[in-house]
């Protein structure tokens, strides 16, 4: 298969500029100015819209198995694809949990036959998430596990994380943390401030984030292995992440779309659809991300992407799941929101959206130069439109930007050189 996009504004030796791709069984062979054409299979005429590396999302929850009402891995990967995403990676918070070598094979064989995306696989680093027993990190490995994470709570000993991150170092895995010590935090359901006091609920504070994260810094530096964090949220946790870093510890870190552009004071009253596990912290937080993300102590974005059905999401903040989605609003909802107001340039964007993570994690992609996969993405940057749920590829509706009027959509992506997505074919294509 010989395809050739033409006339799309990538970036180049510092400019974005018009240009031809050509891309051969999977690979890009040429990008340059007006490359000749005549053999390709097929032209794809950009015309002037932008293009992107395939965006990367190492933070998804994909549901399968066990919540398939919320999502599955074909539903997830169709809503990543027309987010502009070729590749993505699947928290193993499931049921069961993805915490064996045979579940680890399973979930890769499934998504072999029904994702449209790149899927990789996440294995749990206790039994059953419960904290107790270390799964067989050796075996998780040899099966293709991304890497290793109990993702929706903390390891609460901290001798529990230091044998996990001995062993993970011995075969080669991160160790990926959600951090949060439980007993700062039990129970609580919003951000420990004055929103959580005005309504009277109870609240999570930015110290049992940022416990784990100080703590988790000493252990890998201790030993040496790679330690990421999921969805930072808080000042603290950017203070001590900075710190870490400055000391040497092998560490990265990401945030969400939702932490940097929301924050307590959006939430209007008792509505779970801005609740979600971190929560939503005070605007001090907010700029502390931002500054993080600029600086380079945040390497990253990552979604989060929780999908949770709407009957759920209606109890309230003390009855309903921690989660919003998000693979389908990020780009243009960052582009909106960091990139026209400013912020950050449209190619640092894509650097913390795609590159990064790529870099973070030894993924291909996230680059596009010759020899490189063909995961890509057009986005139309003058494209404004009205979140709409309603029209989603994700089985859920829980977001908090419904209704938000958005610029600069994604229009087409392409995995390993075949088009998945083509908003001008109706959508998904095959
Ligand atoms: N982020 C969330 O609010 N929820 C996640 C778990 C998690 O990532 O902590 C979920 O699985 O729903
Ligand atoms: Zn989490």
């Amino acid at each position: 298969m010989r395809l050739m996009i033409r006339q799309a504004k990538c970036y180049r030796s510092g400019e974005w500029i018009l240009t031809d791709v050509r891309v051969d069984d999977g690979i890009i062979t040429s990008v340059g100015d007006r490359l000749p054409t005549g053999d390709e299979d097929e032209i794809v005429e950009a015309n002037g819209k932008t293009l992107l590396p395939g965006l990367i999302d190492v933070h998804v929850h994909l549901r399968e198995p066990g919540f398939e009402e919320k999502e599955t891995i074909a539903s997830g990967s169709r809503a990543a694809a027309r987010g502009g995403f070729t590749t993505i990676a699947a928290m193993p918070n499931t049921e069961p949990v993805t915490d064996t070598a045979d579940l680890v094979r399973e979930q890769y064989r499934k998504a072999g036959k029904e994702a449209v995306v790149n899927v990789h696989f996440y294995g749990a680093i206790t039994e059953g998430l419960r904290g107790e027993e270390l799964t067989d990190f050796q075996a998780l490995k040899e099966a293709g596990a991304f890497a290793l994470t109990d993702d929706g709570v903390g390891i609460q000993s901290a001798g529990q994380m230091l044998a996990a991150m001995e062993r993970a170092k011995e075969v080669g895995l991160t160790v990926v943390a959600h951090c949060e010590d439980n007993s700062l935090a039990d129970r609580g359901v919003m951000h420990d401030g004055e929103k959580a006091s005005r309504l009277g609920l109870p609240g999570i504070p930015a110290e049992a984030e940022a416990a784990h994260i100080v703590r988790d810094a000493l252990l890998a530096e201790r030993t040496g292995v790679h330690y990421h964090v999921c969805h930072v949220s808080s000042a603290a946790s950017v203070q001590a992440i900075r710190e870490a870093k400055q000391r040497g510890v092998h560490m990265t870190a990401e945030v969400t779309p939702h932490h940097l552009v929301l924050t307590e004071d959006d939430i209007p009253g008792d509505n779970a659809l801005y609740k979600m596990n971190p929560p939503l912290r005070s605007a001090r937080d907010r700029s502390a991300l931002m500054a993080g993300l600029l600086d380079g102590t945040i390497d990253f974005i990552a979604t989060d992407h929780a999908p949770h059905e709407t009957a759920a999401k209606r109890r309230g903040f003390r009855g309903a799941p921690f989660g919003v989605i998000g693979l389908e609003t990020a780009f243009p909802l960052l582009y909106t929101r960091l990139v026209l107001t400013g912020f950050l340039t449209l190619e640092q964007l894509v650097k913390r959206m795609s590159t990064a993570p790529a870099a973070c994690f030894g993924l291909p992609g996230g680059v596009i130069c010759e020899g490189a996969q063909a995961d890509l993405t057009l986005v139309d940057l003058e494209r404004e439109e009205t979140v709409d749920p309603a029209a989603f590829y994700s089985k859920s509706e829980n977001t908090p930007f419904c209704g938000w009027r958005l610029t600069g959509w994604p229009v087409w992506t392409m995995v390993g050189g075949q088009v998945v997505y083509d908003e001008a074919q109706g959508g998904i294509t095959g």
